[in-house]
């Protein structure tokens, strides 16, 4: 392993904080065209924490079918979400790591928040990079998933350590692993419930899609599953439901194999076939509104629950950039900050600093 030069860190030459909190999400193509969709499942479908099948045969199934032709039709859904802005999933994510930073600042935390993508852009080596020269010293990595699973968290962490192999002056560096139970993120979850019912009514059952895993991940010891279900029953207790008016289960199919069930779609199918005629569906695993969630469940399975005779589909939005959602995540990120010099300086401290790099030879 050789080590490529590296810049110089700066010491003092600007007032910036020496924290950072590295808010990483999951990652979406960069246009909702073809081309951009082959790049982005390229290197998504690649990672052998999301497909865990022997490396040769994936390559020729990955390169021999599905970039052939899951891009087009990916694409074309892409497009039914897309915004001026770009992707929601970045949009939120970006919007998120600005509040985030409000957030810190207002709790007396002075840290730098920057977000990264898992695949595509901003990369997380590249803001690891930027961020170590404007000076950051430590970070925590706080991958955008309150459940834990090998193909998401893990994921992240593999390519915070990749970027460690690589770097002779490492930050300190910390890891949230999840946020499944924590009592603020619940209680955020219940208030976009309750919000929800008050503006559009309430409906006979709530569904909570998360998210679905190979179930084989579940018997190999991921504890996806569980924290998924753990973050189920909170919510239901918060929200005081009765068992029969909430139900768990699992969206995002990929492939022939069995995956973590109830499905989502086939279940608000069979619920609608029963009689049921009003449901509000959350997807609580899900950071912030993405493709998953504003395709697949608010337009193919509204579609397929009103389809089977339900009269009355409600979509609750993800936390998003909800107060409440993102005062819990300051409260996450400021617990897991504890111990580390956040306070900000005295006036007095950074003038010094800045006289003393001036002195040194820094630019104004
Ligand atoms: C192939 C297997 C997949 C596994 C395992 C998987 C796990 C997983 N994914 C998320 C969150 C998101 N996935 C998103 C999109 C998406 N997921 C897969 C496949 C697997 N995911 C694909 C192929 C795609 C791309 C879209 C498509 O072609 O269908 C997204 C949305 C990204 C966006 O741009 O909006 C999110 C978010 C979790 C949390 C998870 C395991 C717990
Ligand atoms: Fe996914
Ligand atoms: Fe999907």
């Amino acid at each position: 392993m050789t080590f490529a030069p590296e810049p110089p860190q700066r010491h003092g030459a600007t007032a910036g904080p020496d924290t950072a909190v590295l808010l990483c999400n999951l990652g979406t193509p960069d246009a909702p065209t073809a081309p951009a969709l082959r790049r982005y499942l390229a290197q998504f479908l690649a990672d052998p924490r999301v497909v865990e099948i022997p490396k040769l045969v994936w390559a020729l199934i990955l390169h021999g079918i599905i970039l052939r032709v899951r891009p087009a039709k990916s694409a074309a859904k892409y497009q039914t979400v897309w915004t001026p802005e770009g992707s929601p999933l970045k949009v939120w994510t970006a919007k998120q790591a600005k509040l985030l930073q409000g957030h810190l600042g207002e709790r007396g935390l002075r840290v730098r928040v920057a977000y990264a993508m898992r695949y595509g852009e901003p990369a997380i080596a590249a803001t690891l990079d930027a961020l170590k020269l404007e000076g950051v010293r430590r970070v925590l990595v706080l991958p955008a998933y309150p459940q834990y699973s090998g193909a998401t968290t893990a994921s992240v962490i593999d390519d915070v350590a990749r970027w460690a192999l690589k770097t002779r002056h490492l930050p300190e560096l910390r890891f949230v692993n999840r946020y499944h139970d924590d009592a603020g993120y619940i209680a955020a979850l219940a208030q976009t419930v309750r919000e929800h019912w008050q503006r559009e009514g309430r409906g006979d059952k709530l569904v909570m899609s998360f998210h679905g895993m190979p179930e084989r991940t579940l018997h190999l010891g991921d504890p996806y599953h569980c924290e998924c279900l753990k973050t189920g029953r909170l919510l239901a207790e918060a929200l005081g439901l009765k068992d029969g008016e909430w139900l768990v289960t699992f969206q995002s199919r990929f492939g022939k194999a069995k995956w973590l069930e109830p499905y989502t779609e086939p279940s608000l199918v069979k619920l609608a076939k029963g009689g049921l005629k009003s449901v509000d569906v959350i997807c609580p695993g899900f950071a912030v509104d993405c493709l998953e969630t504003l395709e697949e469940i608010n337009q193919e399975a509204r579609e397929a629950f009103l389809h089977a005779g339900g009269q009355r589909f409600g979509y609750i939005p993800c936390l998003n950039d909800h107060p409440n959602g993102m005062r819990a995540l300051a409260k996450l990120a400021e617990r897991h900050l504890q111990g580390w010099p956040t306070e900000a300086p005295h006036p007095d401290t950074l003038a010094l600093q800045r006289q003393r790099a001036l002195a040194a030879g820094a630019k104004e």
